[in-house]
């Protein structure tokens, strides 16, 4: 299907992955619609991770399909799709030895044949997007905030404006105003510029206020799946632990 009618930005279907005689997916299947931002929550070891890096080739997979906006793609990493999604890591993972500049321009070095001039600007404009200053270009890693970091990773996430973005915990290790505003940010930018985002959380903020629905990963499949209202009339037993547990309560009361 050309990718202007696919419906869905990403399809799964019947995945299954394992390592050894562990089965982490088991006929998995999900679809994250195009323009939506979707959560991914799943109990710590449930296969969250390996979902999101299976989709973008990272693992191979035992069986089942996946397209991305309407295409499938292959078993292992398929450099052709580089400019399909940006992708922002839990510890933002910037290359610790080029600038904030550089950075941002990596993938645009990586993919395309540009002046340095053009580069430059376009590494400007993105940091601006992302609400960082021309002069924080210069920087190196070692010296930025938390908050910075994970704003510089999703600048040179967007970089060659892919219409999928992964995210994966983006607001760990960010204090709740600092998380805050990356949320907010988040679904500025997706407002703005429509892509659709993929989001492994388990910030319970993130889910009830940027995600339009949530699935939830449990036992190598998706038990439900919907937005945040229905995911809470959930009666699978792991989803209504993971949201009527203790602590969700107290958050949730908080929020109210
Ligand atoms: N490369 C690998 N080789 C072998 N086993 C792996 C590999 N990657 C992940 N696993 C296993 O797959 C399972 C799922 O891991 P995964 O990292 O996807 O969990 P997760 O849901 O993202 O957890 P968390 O919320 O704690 O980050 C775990 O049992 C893990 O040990």
């Amino acid at each position: 299907m050309p990718e202007a009618q696919a419906e869905f930005a990403i399809g799964v279907h019947d995945l299954v992955v394992g390592f050894g005689r562990q089965t982490v997916l088991d006929h998995l299947s999900l679809d994250v619609r195009r323009g939506e931002i979707l959560g991914l929550v799943g109990a710590s070891g449930g296969g969250k991770s390996v979902l999101m890096r299976t989709i973008i080739g990272l693992i191979p997979r035992r069986s089942g399909t996946i397209e991305i906006m309407g295409r499938p793609i292959g078993g292992t990493h398929d450099q052709s799709r580089a400019a399909t999604w940006g992708i922002l890591f839990q510890q933002g993972a910037l290359f610790s030895s080029l600038t904030v500049k550089q950075n941002v321009q990596f993938p645009l070095r990586e993919n395309l044949a540009l002046s340095q001039e053009l580069m430059d600007e376009i590494a400007i404009a993105k940091l601006e997007m992302v609400g960082l200053r021309a002069q924080d270009g210069d920087k190196y890693p070692s010296e930025l905030s938390g908050g910075m970091t994970k704003r510089v990773a999703l600048a040179r996430a967007l970089a060659l404006d892919p219409p999928i973005l992964f995210l994966d915990e983006p607001t760990s290790g960010l204090d709740p105003i600092a998380a805050g505003d990356f949320d907010s940010l988040i679904r500025t930018l997706q407002k703005t510029l429509g892509f659709t985002v993929f989001m492994v959380t388990h910030d319970l903020a993130s889910l009830t206020t940027v995600c339009d629905r949530v699935a939830a990963l449990a036992d190598g499949k998706i038990v439900a799946i919907g937005p945040m209202r229905e995911l809470l009339q959930s009666e699978h037993p792991w989803v209504r632990a993971y949201f009527h547990g203790k602590r969700s309560q107290m958050l949730q009361h908080e929020m109210r």
